[in-house]
Formats: structure tokens, C-alpha cells, sequence
């Protein structure tokens, strides 16, 4: 099979409002997709479509072969899904709700629960309702893992987690990806996905704006720079490396903003005797906030 996830003009609209519009993505086996977007760009809807919650207005998702809306039975035992708000039956101990899930995906080693429950520190004999957010949201993480899906759809889901919580949680992701299993992604926080993503798509208002791989949303990023030189630096050759966006000089150092590759303009300056480099992280941020704000 080519693809694990296929959609195809995938569309919903909840009366007037059109919470997706169109959408055709591709997942392959073994991908971690990052789906960001600003709040209400239709992240939740498009999950919820996937997961076979809801049925689209228009279009398909179609996830292993299979229909998602017409066939969800045939993928029940291969998806595992978390929702964003995880909200579990209250009465129920966190032991009596994942067994129920258990039976339901055709049986689950205890051992393998007890695992992760341990991982996360979450004690499986206490009634869901009296467990904080973050500990319910840990059943949730329990009850998407514990059969080995082939495919994870996760509704951002590190929602409530402590920080020591979300890198045990990323370091699962981890353990997923190199399993070769595939996982789709939903967060509006760019350092959750930037960690494990391979692709990553940007959704706004509905529509999808881009998707491309990590690496290459990183090249287009800006990167500040610091040069030092023994003398003066050029700054006229400088200024005329494409890519250069913007060039001050204190002494010695210039300090410059690049986009792209930085190498044009480490071969202008190396002629000069060049004392000192710094270079910056590249700023995925700017180019996240310029894909949600079109
Ligand atoms: N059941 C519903 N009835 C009416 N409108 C809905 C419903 N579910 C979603 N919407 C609308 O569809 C749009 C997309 O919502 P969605 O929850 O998919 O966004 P999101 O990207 O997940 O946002 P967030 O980051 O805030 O969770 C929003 O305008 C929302 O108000």
C-alpha cells in the first residue's frame, strides 16, 4: 500500500462554516506528519474525520483501504486514537476502562498496560472522574498505545502533561516512529512537532497552506549570524550574497540575518581573515507565524 492516510477533497461543513475545505494529504507508512495550525484551522475536525467520528460533507479519508466514515470497524484494532480533551467514564477505575478497550481490540497483555502506565506514573486503581486533567489524559495515552497500532492519530496530545510527562511522552513517539509505525500529529506548538515530525502540514482557516519536510522548512528559515573579523568587515560584498536580509556592524562584527543556506555568504567573507563566528538557531518560529498569518 502507497499510503497509509489518503484524502481526497476532504471537506466538512458544520452549517454555514466550512471547517475543512478540501483537503488532499497524503501519509506514507512509517511517517510522523505534524498537522499545526492556528486555533480552529480545522486540526480537531480533520482527526475527528480520520478516526471515523464524523462524516465528511464532501470527499473521502481513506486510511488503510479503507473508508473511515463507511468501514471504521475493519480499522478499529490498527488505529489508535487520542483525542485532544480526553474525557473517560468517570465511575470506572483506569484498569476497568482500558480493559474494556482491551476486549475490544481483540486483547491487550496486561503486562504491556502496566508498562505504560508505569511509564507515565499513573495509578490504574483510582475512578477516571477523580483523576487530574493531566493524569486522566495519561488513560487516553494508555488506551492509543497499548495495541501496537499501525497508524496513532493524536489530537495534541501532550494537553495537560507535566514537562518531565511530554518528553516521556515524546520519547514514546520516538520508540512509535522507529517501530516504523506511522503517526499523525495534530498540535499548534511548533517544538512538539519540530522534535519527531518528518513532514510537517500547516493548516489555516481550513485550508492546507503547505506541507513539506522539517529540513526544508528549516533552509527557508532565517538564521542570524555574527562575523568578526581581524579588520574591517566588507560589508559592501557582504550585502550582495543573495539571501541577506539584513546587515549592521559594531567594530569588527557584523551581525546579519540570512535566509537560506548560509554558505554564499561564508565564501564572500572567507578572503578576510575571519576571527570568530557565531551563528543562531534558524527561527522556525518566524516562518510558522508567517505560514498561520498567511
Ligand atoms: N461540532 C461543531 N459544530 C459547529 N462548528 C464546529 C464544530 N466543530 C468544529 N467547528 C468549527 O470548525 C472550525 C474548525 O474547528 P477545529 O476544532 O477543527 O479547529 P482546530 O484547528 O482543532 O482548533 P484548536 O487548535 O483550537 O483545537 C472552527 O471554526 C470551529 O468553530
Amino acid at each position: 500500500m502507497d499510503h497509509v492516510v489518503r484524502t481526497r477533497n476532504l471537506t466538512k461543513r458544520f452549517g454555514r462554516r466550512t471547517a475543512l475545505d478540501g483537503l488532499d494529504l497524503d501519509v506514507p507508512p512509517g511517517e510522523v506528519l505534524g498537522y499545526l495550525g492556528p486555533n480552529g484551522a480545522g486540526k480537531t475536525t480533520t482527526i475527528r474525520l480520520l478516526a471515523g467520528l464524523i462524516r465528511p460533507t464532501a470527499g473521502s479519508a481513506v486510511v488503510f483501504g479503507f473508508d473511515a466514515a463507511d468501514q471504521y470497524d475493519a480499522l478499529q484494532r490498527r488505529i489508535g486514537y487520542l483525542p485532544g480533551d480526553f474525557v473517560a467514564y468517570p465511575d470506572l477505575t483506569g484498569t476497568q476502562y482500558l480493559d474494556y478497550f482491551a476486549h475490544l481490540y481483540g486483547g491487550v497483555e496486561r503486562s504491556r498496560i502496566d508498562l505504560l502506565a508505569k511509564r507515565f506514573d499513573l495509578d490504574l486503581g483510582v475512578r477516571i472522574g477523580t483523576l487530574s486533567r493531566g493524569n486522566r489524559q495519561k488513560v487516553g495515552i494508555v488506551q492509543a498505545f497499548m495495541h501496537d497500532p499501525d497508524l496513532l492519530i493524536l489530537d495534541e496530545p501532550t494537553t495537560g502533561l507535566d514537562p518531565l510527562m511530554q518528553r516521556e511522552f515524546r520519547e514514546l513517539l520516538r520508540e512509535t516512529r522507529d517501530a516504523g509505525r506511522t503517526v499523525f500529529l495534530s498540535s499548534h506548538v511548533l517544538s512538539e512537532v519540530d522534535a519527531v515530525a518528518d513532514r510537517v502540514a500547516i493548516l489555516r482557516a481550513g485550508r492546507l497552506v503547505t506541507v513539506q519536510s522539517v529540513q526544508a522548512l528549516r533552509a527557508t528559515a532565517r538564521r542570524r549570524l555574527d562575523l568578526t573579523f581581524a579588520g574591517a568587515p566588507p560589508v559592501d560584498r557582504m550585502r550582495a550574497v543573495p539571501g541577506v536580509q539584513e546587515l549592521s556592524v559594531d567594530g569588527h562584527t557584523a551581525h546579519l540575518v540570512i535566509s537560506g543556506s548560509t554558505a554564499g555568504l561564508l565564501r564572500a567573507a572567507a578572503p578576510y581573515e575571519v576571527t570568530n563566528v557565531l551563528s543562531h538557531e534558524a527561527d522556525l518560529e518566524t516562518v510558522f507565524l508567517d505560514y498561520y498569518n498567511g
